[in-house]
């Protein structure tokens, strides 16, 4: 897959192309859908397909300080569309000259001039251009002005819900990881660095990892989590590793801690993890985190925990 930062980066002799547009934070069932969609009609029509997106999230441009939690962060949503089939990634730097943009003079200035579209796939409920103006009707009357075809995929839903990136952040921050994975179609994932703790961990007899994240990542709701830790290997070259982990989210109150922290307990593991780069992939929700009477009651209480992890991935 290409990658090309802006929108200014086809080659000479580039010709037409198939192209979908989006924020695609998480690559859900429904983002999913569209791009499969979208690299499905290019191959029929022999062209180039490709994923328009933007960075950073357009809300933090159109309204300062209201920049959503993060799913995917840019790394990752692009393994992710690579892993669909596509041909070019195009990252367009959201700036607030770019935000204004009409709906008219995004299609002309994007899809017609720069990418060449012969075909836009987007999903039925999408929005576009300066103050979200533009919808399918508009692209479609554009369309027939510039000489493209739409294509409108109907939405991915379950029995209540339309997938959106929005719904699974509430998923997530409601700790409803099951629910997250429902409409992920795979595990919310949460990355970050291995730094250092109180170092009690190893006292209690339940060493843990814990985990500096980005500060917009989506961290789900206090509590005790069944999760896969996923290190990626890199150093001698090996591929990923998954491991069962019981992760701790919260303040550690037994502690009187001030800190939110993300603490991983890798099962039958026992080995250095510091500064490593981790990942998390949150399977269920296992309890709230409680203030114990001392730590007597939480070692004990963590076993059982390990028991519930064990059996939750197993
Ligand atoms: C599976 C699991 C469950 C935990 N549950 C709680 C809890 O309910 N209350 C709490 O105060 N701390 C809880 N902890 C966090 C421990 O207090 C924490 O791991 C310990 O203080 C070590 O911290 P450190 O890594 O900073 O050294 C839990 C930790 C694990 C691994
Ligand atoms: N449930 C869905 N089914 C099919 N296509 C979808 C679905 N949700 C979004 N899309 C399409 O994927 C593209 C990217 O969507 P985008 O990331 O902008 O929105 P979203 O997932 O609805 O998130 P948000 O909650 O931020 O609006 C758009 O073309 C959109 O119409």
């Amino acid at each position: 897959m290409q990658r090309w930062r802006g929108y200014h980066g086809a080659p000479v002799g580039w010709g037409r192309s198939v192209v979908t547009i989006g924020v695609f934070d998480g690559i859900h069932q429904g983002h999913q859908t569209t791009i499969g969609h979208a690299v499905k009609r290019a191959r029929d029509m022999g062209v180039q397909s490709v994923v328009v997106t933007f960075d950073p999230h357009p809300a933090e441009v159109v309204r300062a300080g209201s920049h959503p939690a993060v799913l995917t962060e840019q790394a990752r949503k692009a393994e992710l569309i690579e892993a669909l089939g596509v041909d070019v990634l195009c990252v367009v730097p959201f700036t607030p000259d770019f935000s204004r943009l009409s709906p008219e003079a995004f299609v002309h200035d994007v899809l017609v001039e720069q990418l060449h579209a012969a075909l836009v796939v987007v999903g039925e409920n999408f929005r576009f251009g300066h103050r979200a103006a533009g919808d399918v009707a508009l692209l479609e009357r554009l369309g027939r002005t510039f000489g493209f075809a739409v294509e409108a995929a109907p939405l991915v839903a379950d029995a209540d819900t339309v997938y959106s990136s929005t719904y699974i952040r509430a998923c997530v921050a409601a700790g409803d990881v099951t629910a997250a994975a429902a409409a992920l179609g795979r595990p919310h994932r949460l990355e970050g660095v291995v730094v250092r703790g109180d170092q009690r961990g190893r006292e209690i007899g339940f060493p843990t990892a814990n985990l500096l994240c980005h500060r917009y990542a989506a961290v789900p709701a206090d509590g005790i989590y069944a999760a896969w830790l996923i290190r990626r290997g890199g150093r001698a070259g090996q591929g990923a590793e998954r491991l069962p982990a019981a992760v701790s989210i919260g303040t550690n109150p037994t502690f009187s801690g001030r800190e939110r922290r993300i603490e991983a307990y890798v099962l039958d593991f026992s080995g250095d993890l510091y500064g490593e780069r981790l990942a998390l992939d949150f399977v269920a929700y296992l309890r709230e985190m409680r203030s114990y009477d001392g730590i007597e009651p939480l070692v004990a209480q963590i076993a059982a925990d390990v028991a519930q992890t064990r059996a939750a991935l197993a």
